[in-house]
């Protein structure tokens, strides 16, 4: 990637394609033969773990040198796959490994370096790069796509990863008007903007369509009580209270937060595009901010310039143009939207398995004690960016 290039002027020079937006295109499904251990074990894992033997085969690998892997696709693969090992071998059982071995840590380490992510598990990982076709020639449907590697539970986790894949196809459809967008406000062409913003607002309303999958292909139980385990992260955990130490890098244990579509970029583009700011107060915006550092750097780096280019909600607030004005509220009502169905689902994935699992125990969890595995007090995040998604309608006067 060229450091120089403008990134709204060249997106695909930043990984970003005007079909798919953040997802990988055709991700690679196998390494050079000298990788192609890493693929195998992180694909048997569901089988290992279930024969309490994963850990036992991850201690084996050989340590490897991520130098020989050529492109970004083998990085990505590899960064998938190695991310997969590591938390099936943290939370493979309740004997929570504090230590990762070298062989593992420190070509993961390496590598997270090099595609600016973080050595753990991210979304860019097991939702971005995750897929491939049955049928090659077919489309991306769900009938048609399986995941690349998947951790117990069944099914759950292909439909979990596939649903959020699917959401993010459906909203990505808007990523191909971003650059309209910029040149109208550049060019004061109201009728270009109203035009563009129309079909953002209906890439949001077809993210939140596709969002109702998951009622179908994800159990709650299962989503809650065994891959929501795998997805958990070692910053503010109490089973790992000071982090996990990568051996071989580090002798001080690292922090890190678990997976997150907090760490999608298409629904902080969206924000960014619209000039929709969330609080400080209350740390809202500073962990969005922070779930930056965990997708692939490129597409940080595309959202801090969508981010600190567009003067879409400054040239609509300023504009007398009504239909204007209600094209622009048309956009935020869609994100009050998909945020309250956000809500609902996770009302239903966890809130309401949390609930049953605490009288199970003879417990009560307060609003404040739910967390996510990306490390929010999940509710009370929620309603407030949801809040302040709403906040940021204008005036339709
Ligand atoms: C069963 C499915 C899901 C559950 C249980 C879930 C849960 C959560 C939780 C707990 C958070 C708070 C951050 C954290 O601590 O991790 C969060 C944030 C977020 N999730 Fe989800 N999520 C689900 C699916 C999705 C999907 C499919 C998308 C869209 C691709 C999505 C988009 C977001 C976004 C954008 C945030 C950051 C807050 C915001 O911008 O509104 N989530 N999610
Ligand atoms: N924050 C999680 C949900 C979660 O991790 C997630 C949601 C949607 C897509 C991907 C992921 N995770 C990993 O990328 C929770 O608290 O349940």
């Amino acid at each position: 990637m060229a450091l120089l290039e403008n990134p709204l002027e060249h997106p695909e020079k930043f990984h970003i394609s005007k079909d798919l937006g953040f997802i990988l295109e055709d991700p690679l499904e196998e390494l050079p033969d000298r990788y192609q251990v890493w693929v195998k074990l992180a694909k048997n894992l569901p089988t290992l773990v279930e024969e309490g033997q994963f850990r036992e085969e991850a201690e084996q690998l050989p340590e490897l040198s991520i130098d020989e892997l050529q492109g970004y696709k083998e990085q990505r693969l590899a960064h998938l796959a190695l991310s997969v090992i590591t938390m099936g071998y943290v939370w493979q059982d309740r004997n929570v490994k504090e230590v990762l071995p070298r062989n593992i840590a420190v070509p993961f380490w390496n590598l997270s370096e090099k595609l600016g992510l973080p050595p753990i598990m991210v979304y860019a990982d097991c939702v971005l790069a995750n897929w491939k076709k049955k049928d090659p020639l077919g489309s991306m449907t769900y009938d048609n796509m399986d995941t690349l590697f998947a951790f117990p539970g069944g099914d759950c986790s292909k439909g979990f990863f596939l649903v959020s894949l699917l959401v993010e196809k459906a909203a990505a459809s808007a990523m191909k008007v971003i650059p309209d967008i910029f040149e109208a406000v550049k060019k004061k062409n109201s009728e270009s903007l109203k035009e563009s913003l129309q079909s953002v607002a209906s890439s949001v309303y077809e993210a939140y369509k596709t969002f109702q999958l998951v009622h179908e292909h994800v159990n709650p139980n299962d989503f809650f009580n065994i891959l929501r385990v795998y997805l958990a992260g070692w910053k503010n955990c109490s089973l790992l209270p000071k982090g996990l130490i990568y051996e071989g890098v580090s002798e001080i244990p690292k922090e890190f937060a678990g997976g997150s579509a907090a760490q999608s970029s298409i629904m902080q583009c969206f924000d960014a595009l619209l000039g929709i700011q969330h609080t400080t107060e209350n740390g809202n915006a500073k962990y969005l901010e922070e779930m930056r550092n965990y997708m692939p750097s490129p597409h940080k780096i595309f959202l801090e310039a969508v981010a600190s280019h567009s003067s879409v909600r400054d040239f609509v607030s300023s504009s007398d143009d009504i239909q204007l004005k209600k094209a622009y509220n048309e956009c935020v009502k869609a994100l009050v939207h998909i945020r309250n169905y956000h809500l609902q689902v996770v009302n239903k994935y966890i809130i309401s398995p949390s609930s049953k699992q605490d009288s199970e125990k003879g417990q009560k969890s307060s609003d404040d004690e739910v967390k996510g595995t990306g490390g929010t007090n999940l509710l009370i995040f929620l309603r407030s960016v949801r809040d302040t998604t709403k906040r940021a309608l204008l005036e339709e006067s």
